[in-house]
């Protein structure tokens, strides 16, 4: 009898999953594992959303995996210890994982291959599970990575693609390895009170009703704050409850504009991930730096701890920054006004900002995340890394009823259409009974500050 453990990491699946596939095709029996890595902890990413809607897709990994025979291992700790350990009690020939981009999976790959070889056994590590297309699969003759969109999406449309894997009908588990309990949603501390469901199962009801019902719309609709006319299929990438691969190829089969477009996102997330596998240290330096000078000093930690907690009086703004809070997810049109009024209007380090939404997003993703952040910041991929967006004029244009401000920002729920946007145009006294803030700073005034600084 031969043994295979099927490592999971960003791939919450049983549906399209090569690594479980592959372990399910080459040995007789398999051992699904999941680690909870205490160096995750250690490194504060592991934010209460994220853990809780995390904690959902293991349980549902769990009955999966038992309608199907097996179980789901669960352990806790040091993750290359982990694997070993549970690898030894199996007595497995092979560990199977998915190829994953940051620096820190990188160097997970790294000594777990170090380590399973001196004890005789392999890594084999699978491509496009959490990516449609692979990182270094579009290259450049002579360079690693490709660093314009455009480019990149045409090379990308043209690239040939995988058909999705169906699930495992039937896996026969190694007897005998123990596992912890696995975590419940319930013991999760912190979680705001908007965060979705997770899991496999949920995901799949999600992308379902999304094709009966959202994506035809989608290329109109996709910038409408209020309309909420996106997926939300974000968090669902993250842990690989779906698989990008299986979603690009059902999109395409469904066609239209709004398909297209929203393909076209899929895109983007895996020319962020190929920037981060080329270019690991750009979680945290600048992919391109313009030797900003970022504010410091307590006038400028007030303004992030304001921008923090929703209460810039930039209206569109503090919408979304409260939508954060509370749903552990912001609309992407809000992601880029509040990106860019940090970085740019008040010229304070983006590492701030990307900080922040890694605490609170369930969606929180270090190649995603860190990449648009600087995308904003004008230190990332941007061709136009100095465009500064004004609150105002995009409230108006991208929330012209006011209806996504007032869903979010109760002091001016019943403020007129006209002044949603602008409420301190009403009057000294009718601003000061609306107990909203005073404008942090004049738009005029930052955008000097930031062009000056930038020597524009
Ligand atoms: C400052 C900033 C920080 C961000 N942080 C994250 C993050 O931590 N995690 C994350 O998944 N996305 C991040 N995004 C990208 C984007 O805002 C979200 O993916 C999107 O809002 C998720 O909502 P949705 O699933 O409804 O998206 P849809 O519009 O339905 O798009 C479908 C999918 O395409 C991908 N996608 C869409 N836009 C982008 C983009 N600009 N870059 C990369 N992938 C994209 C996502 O996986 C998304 O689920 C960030 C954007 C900005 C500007």
């Amino acid at each position: 009898m031969t043994a295979a453990v099927a490592l999971f990491t960003r791939d919450l699946r049983l549906r399209d999953n090569p690594p479980l596939r592959a372990a399910a095709k080459t040995a007789d029996s398999v051992v699904p594992l999941f680690v909870r890595d205490t160096g995750i902890d250690a490194a504060g990413y592991a934010a209460p959303n994220r853990m809780a809607f995390l904690a959902d897709c293991l349980t549902d990994l769990d009955h999966g995996l038992r309608e199907r025979g097996a179980r789901l291992i669960v352990r806790t700790g040091e993750v290359v210890e982990q694997v070993c350990r549970v690898a030894h009690e199996a007595d497995a020939a092979e560990v199977h994982v998915a190829a994953d981009v940051s620096g820190f999976a990188a160097r997970r790959e790294e000594r777990l291959r170090a380590a399973l070889e001196s004890a005789g056994r392999r890594l084999c590590v699978h491509d496009r599970v959490v990516t449609a297309v692979a990182p270094g699969e579009i290259t450049p003759s002579g360079k690693d990575h490709m660093a314009v969109f455009t480019p990149y999406f045409r090379r990308w449309e043209d690239t040939h693609r995988r058909d999705p894997l169906g699930a495992p009908r039937r896996i026969r588990a190694v007897e005998g390895v123990t596992s912890e309990k696995v975590p419940s949603r319930t013991r999760t501390k912190g979680v705001s009170p908007g965060v979705p469901e997770g899991g496999e199962s949920a995901g799949r009801k999600r992308f379902a009703h999304w094709l009966r019902s959202g994506i035809d719309a989608y290329e109109d609709r996709h910038d409408d704050l209020a309309a909420d006319a996106t997926s939300r299929l974000s968090p669902h990438l993250h842990f690989g409850t779906l698989s990008p691969a299986e979603l690009v190829a059902r999109a395409r089969r469904q066609g239209g504009p709004g398909a297209e477009a929203f393909v076209r996102q899929l895109a983007w997330r895996d020319f962020h991930h190929q920037v981060l596998a080329a270019r690991p240290r750009t979680s945290r330096d600048d992919y391109r730096t313009h030797h900003d000078r970022w504010r410091t000093g307590e006038q400028a930690r007030r303004e992030a701890e304001a921008w923090r907690r929703g209460r810039t009086g930039y209206p569109v703004v503090d919408a979304a920054m409260r939508q954060l809070r509370h749903e552990g997810w912001m609309h992407n049109r809000g992601r880029l006004l509040v990106g860019s009024f940090l970085a740019k209007t008040l010229y304070v380090d983006w590492r701030v900002g990307a900080r922040h939404f890694l605490d609170h997003l369930v969606d929180g993703d270090i190649a995603n995340n860190q990449m648009n952040w600087q995308w904003m910041a004008g230190t990332g991929t941007d061709t136009r890394p100095n465009r500064v967006l004004n609150p105002t004029t995009q409230g108006k244009k991208y929330d012209p009823e006011g209806r996504y401000v007032r869903r979010w920002v109760p002091e001016l729920a019943d403020v007129p259409k006209r002044y949603v946007h602008e409420p301190w145009k009403l009057g000294e006294e009718q601003f000061a009974a609306l107990g909203y803030p005073e404008r942090l700073v004049d738009l005029g005034d930052g955008l000097d500050r930031f062009r000056h600084a930038r020597g524009k």
